[in-house]
């Protein structure tokens, strides 16, 4: 009887050990930082299994949650932070009960900025505004440019060597703000610095594939120049199985990938821009730059980035990507007549956008 007792006193004393573990943490609480529950003193984990630290700024937005959940997936990834300016804290929960390898820690708000940064591999940026139908990604600029900014100089102050993804738009414009903020810390390495323009590839095979009736996992298109309208140039004579197409083909899918933004930002019709297949692109081109961390070899995306392959200071085209990140810049190849004068008129809207962004930096 008295034994009895006694157990059913150890019962309920491991029980409130254990739900005082348990206790979700509110959201002001200090340990949102900590936020996986595995950590406390009675737990046994040892903490993240090698891989790459990956951070993710604007985590809670229509791009960043189910991007989080990818890169949540992703095996290279040991551990995942999750900052924004609001709502991490349910979102980190939520992530951090996915029973995958990377530890999950979110962070809220500028104070925990540094803390989120401290330590990454990789930088991960859609953090901004995204379009309502009627505007273009210019129009993002007075309030995203500021955004990234402030992110990048968090960057070069915390994790000056780490891979950063610039997914925020104007694309065109936000990677030479972050160039320019590198420079200024002194930490600028071309190498390291891309923007993300996996999804005008991604959309390109999709329709290329509908078009020639292949399976989009076997089509590859390079899309070169930037990420706005006329600037995205896909390379329909590169295509990758080679194949032609009449000129018609050749005028519908120029202008459906031109226009894939604008496709989802109408039928979205208010409520936000392309967020899904954004997401899985921008985990399909952070996978790239891990699997490069790591020493595979072979890797190439286009991306925008510094470069010298046109008279520009930035453009979009296919990199291989390292250890050290960008590798090398492969050329355009050659390109038809259509090609070319599309080439020519993306490259006058691309000098304004670039040279606005540096602008915006040295005012
Ligand atoms: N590169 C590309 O191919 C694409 C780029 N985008 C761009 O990605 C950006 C994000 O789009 P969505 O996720 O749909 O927008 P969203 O509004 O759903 O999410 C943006 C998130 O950023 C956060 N945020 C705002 N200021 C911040 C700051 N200072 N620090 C950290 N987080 C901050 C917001 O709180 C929000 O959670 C937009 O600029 C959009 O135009 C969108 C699709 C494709
Ligand atoms: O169109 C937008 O505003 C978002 C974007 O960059 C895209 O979907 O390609």
């Amino acid at each position: 009887m008295e034994q009895q007792q006694q157990q059913g006193a150890t019962a309920a004393r491991r029980m409130a050990t254990l739900a005082s573990h348990l206790r979700p943490h509110p959201a002001s609480h200090p340990q949102m930082e900590d936020a996986s529950l595995l950590t406390g003193s009675n737990c046994r984990a040892k903490g993240a299994a090698p891989g790459f630290k990956v951070a993710i700024l604007g985590a809670a937005g229509g791009i960043g949650q189910p991007l989080a959940l990818l890169m949540k997936m992703n095996p290279l990834v040991s551990v995942l932070h999750l900052y924004d300016v609001v709502n991490t804290p349910g979102v980190t929960a939520d992530i951090s009960h996915m029973n995958t390898g990377a530890v999950v820690r979110g962070f809220l708000g500028q104070p925990q900025l540094e803390n989120a940064l401290t330590g990454m591999d990789l930088v991960i940026i859609p953090a901004g505004v995204p379009r309502k139908p009627g505007m273009a990604r210019d129009d993002l600029f007075n309030i995203n440019a500021g955004i990234v900014r402030t992110l990048c100089e968090g960057i070069a102050k915390c994790c000056p060597n780490a891979i950063v993804n610039v997914i925020s738009n104007p694309v065109n414009s936000t990677v030479p703000i972050a160039a320019e903020v590198f420079k200024k810390a002194g930490t600028y390495d071309p190498k390291r610095l891309l923007g993300v323009t996996t999804l005008d590839v991604v959309r390109a095979n999709t329709f290329v594939g509908e078009v020639i009736g292949l399976d989009p996992r076997e089509v590859n298109v390079p899309v070169v120049g930037g990420h706005a309208g006329i600037t995205i140039l896909p390379l329909l004579s590169q295509v990758n199985p080679s194949c032609s197409f009449t000129s018609e083909e050749i005028k519908y899918l120029t202008s459906r990938i031109q226009n894939g933004g604008t496709e989802v930002v109408e039928a979205k019709a208010g409520a936000g821009s392309a967020t899904l297949s954004m997401a899985y692109a921008a985990a399909k081109f952070a996978d790239a730059c891990l699997r490069g961390l790591r020493g595979d070899a072979g890797i190439v995306e286009c991306s925008f980035v510094a470069s010298q392959v046109t008279e520009l200071p930035f453009f979009a085209s296919k990199v291989r990507l390292g250890r050290s990140g960008i590798e090398e810049i492969l050329p355009l190849g050659p390109l038809n007549e259509f090609e070319r004068a599309g080439l020519e008129k993306a490259k006058k809207e691309l000098a304004e956008s670039i040279q606005k962004g540096v602008s915006f930096i040295n005012k």
